[in-house]
């Protein structure tokens, strides 16, 4: 079995929730980047957009993904922009078995609308809007993952079935 599990996927694909309830099942440490980081600077992440600026959050984000990157039996949930940085996406495909989650915007909208945590989409513009562009300017920058599942339309169950196989099948 992987010493270490990735999830990345953009923002509201399920990372978190996917990969706590994984955790529990493999029986690993669970660790999620942006809760690390919330710890650690002692405030929520709107709070630290607004007042430290995006460049500060993505060093900080970098700093905790190293040290979590060290972490045995763990399974390390990130942030949806984690992957902007190429330090970043290699460090994660060198330090373990990485698991993108992706979903359609409209299920991503349905899923964070409701939700006013993420700075980023916090814009005026309309919320479909947003996603689209940001998912965009970041086509691509999840395809590294060793293996991507779909999570539109699925439950968090089958979710995990899925990346267990996969897991039990990779570690033959
Ligand atoms: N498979 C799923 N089906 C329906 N809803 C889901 C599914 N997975 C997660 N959700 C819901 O979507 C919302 C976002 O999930 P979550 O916070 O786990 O996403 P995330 O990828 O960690 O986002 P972020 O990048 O912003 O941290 C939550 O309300 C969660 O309950
Ligand atoms: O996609 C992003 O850039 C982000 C996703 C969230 O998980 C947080 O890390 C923060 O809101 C930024
Ligand atoms: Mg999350």
């Amino acid at each position: 079995m992987q010493e270490r599990l990735f999830l990345i996927g953009f923002m509201g694909t399920g990372k978190t929730t996917v990969g706590l309830a994984l955790a529990n099942e493999l029986k690993y440490a669970f660790y999620d980047s942006d809760q690390e980081i919330v710890k650690r600077e002692g405030m929520e992440i709107s709070q630290l957009f607004a007042s430290k600026g995006e460049a500060y959050f993505r060093q900080v984000e970098a700093a905790v993904l190293s040290e979590l990157s060290r972490l045995p039996k763990s399974v390390i949930t990130t942030g949806g922009g984690v992957v902007l940085k190429q330090a970043n996406r290699q460090l994660m495909q060198q330090s373990g078995y990485v698991v993108a989650l992706s979903a359609s915007p409209e299920e991503i909208v349905r899923r964070v609308e409701q939700d006013r945590s993420r700075p980023l989409l916090q814009s005026e513009s309309d919320l479909k809007e947003r996603v689209t562009e940001l998912m965009r300017k970041r086509a691509g920058l999840y395809d590294f993952a060793n293996l991507t599942v779909a999570t539109t339309d699925r439950s968090v169950e089958s979710i995990i079935a899925e990346i267990k196989q996969n897991l039990s099948i990779s570690s033959h």
